[in-house]
């Protein structure tokens, strides 16, 4: 599979002021990507390079194996981008924003706009300065998808829709990557990112921490686990090695375990339990546990 974006050692200083450093990804043809950090991390800033908005201060990011920063035009005739905050002349029709923008791509784009202004409920002859944040959001989501991009670059996509047009929104995601488009995927939502991507990178201070693909990146990491004691005076007794953010309460033992699950077993043999689950830590578990790792 070939990929559709290629960073290579990415640097963006701003003056002195760290953006990002070293970032390396690649992105394949067909993938739902998800990029993920904490604030102030540089998603933003590896966004803004990729589009060409920002001039790398040294490194590499190619989209279809052109150029984000020299070919940024051409690129962008098959690239469609949601930012996450949404700014239009107030005084403009939504109909005439998206036909204004569908001239830039050279195509008849009306059948399209119509399609997605009934998923999105948009009313087309309304002018930006009627509309609620959300509904400038969903327009700013019709502007992305009306030519038909092969790659979709989400900031923050959701924020602002309720939940029936989030829903309705991952629909039309999942259409399109059916199709073939790759989709990039930068949220703080991380259920989301859980729910729709297949891979994901991990960013904090300007540095990848990690790239994983979801599957594996939920099951090599630590579990759950829950512990039913049959008498409660047990509960004070339990050290297992491995076991982090520890919580009881009564009879009740929860933990996030890292390590072999046999070794956990083994462990386990010696006490008293009732019950017993083991699940696997949601992503947000696994983000928090990265990042707090990496400031302890
Ligand atoms: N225009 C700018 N001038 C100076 N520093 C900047 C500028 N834009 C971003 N930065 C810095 O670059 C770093 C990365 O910021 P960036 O906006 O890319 O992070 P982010 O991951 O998108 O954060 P958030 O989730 O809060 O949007 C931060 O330390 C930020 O202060």
């Amino acid at each position: 599979m070939k990929n559709v974006i290629e960073i290579n050692k990415l640097t963006k200083y701003y003056g002195r002021s760290r953006g990002i450093i070293d970032v390396s990804f690649n992105v394949k043809e067909g993938e739902v990507f998800g990029f993920i950090g904490p604030n102030g991390a540089g998603k933003s800033t590896t966004i803004r390079t990729l589009l060409g908005f920002l001039h790398p201060t040294s490194g590499s990011a190619k989209i279809f194996d052109m150029d984000c920063t020299n070919e940024s035009h051409k690129i962008k005739m098959n690239l469609g981008y949601i930012p996450s905050e949404v700014n239009y002349y107030d005084d403009m029709k939504i109909k005439d924003i998206l036909q204004y923008s569908a001239k830039f791509y050279k195509k008849d784009c009306s059948k399209r706009i119509n399609y997605l202004s009934d998923v999105f409920e948009v009313p087309l002859n309304k002018r930006i300065e009627e509309l609620s944040f959300g509904n400038k959001k969903k327009v700013a989501i019709i502007q992305a998808l009306l030519h038909e991009p092969k790659l979709l670059i989400l900031d923050e996509p959701t924020v602002g829709l309720d939940p029936l047009m989030q829903n309705r929104f991952f629909e039309v995601l999942r259409e399109e990557n059916k199709k073939g488009v790759t989709i990039f995927f930068s949220s703080h939502i991380l259920s989301e990112v859980q729910k729709l991507c297949t891979r994901v990178a991990i960013i904090k201070e300007g540095k990848i921490l990690k790239v994983e693909e979801m599957e594996k990146l939920m099951s090599d990491n630590f579990k759950r686990i829950k512990l039913e004691f049959s008498k409660i005076e047990m509960v004070d007794h339990i050290k297992i090695p491995g076991m982090v953010s520890i919580s009881k309460n009564e009879r009740f033992v929860e933990f996030l375990y890292i390590g072999k699950i046999n070794d956990l077993i083994k462990q386990l043999v010696q006490y008293d339990i009732e019950n017993l689950s083991i699940e696997d830590p949601s992503l947000e578990e696994i983000f928090m546990h990265y990042y707090e790792k990496e400031v302890g």
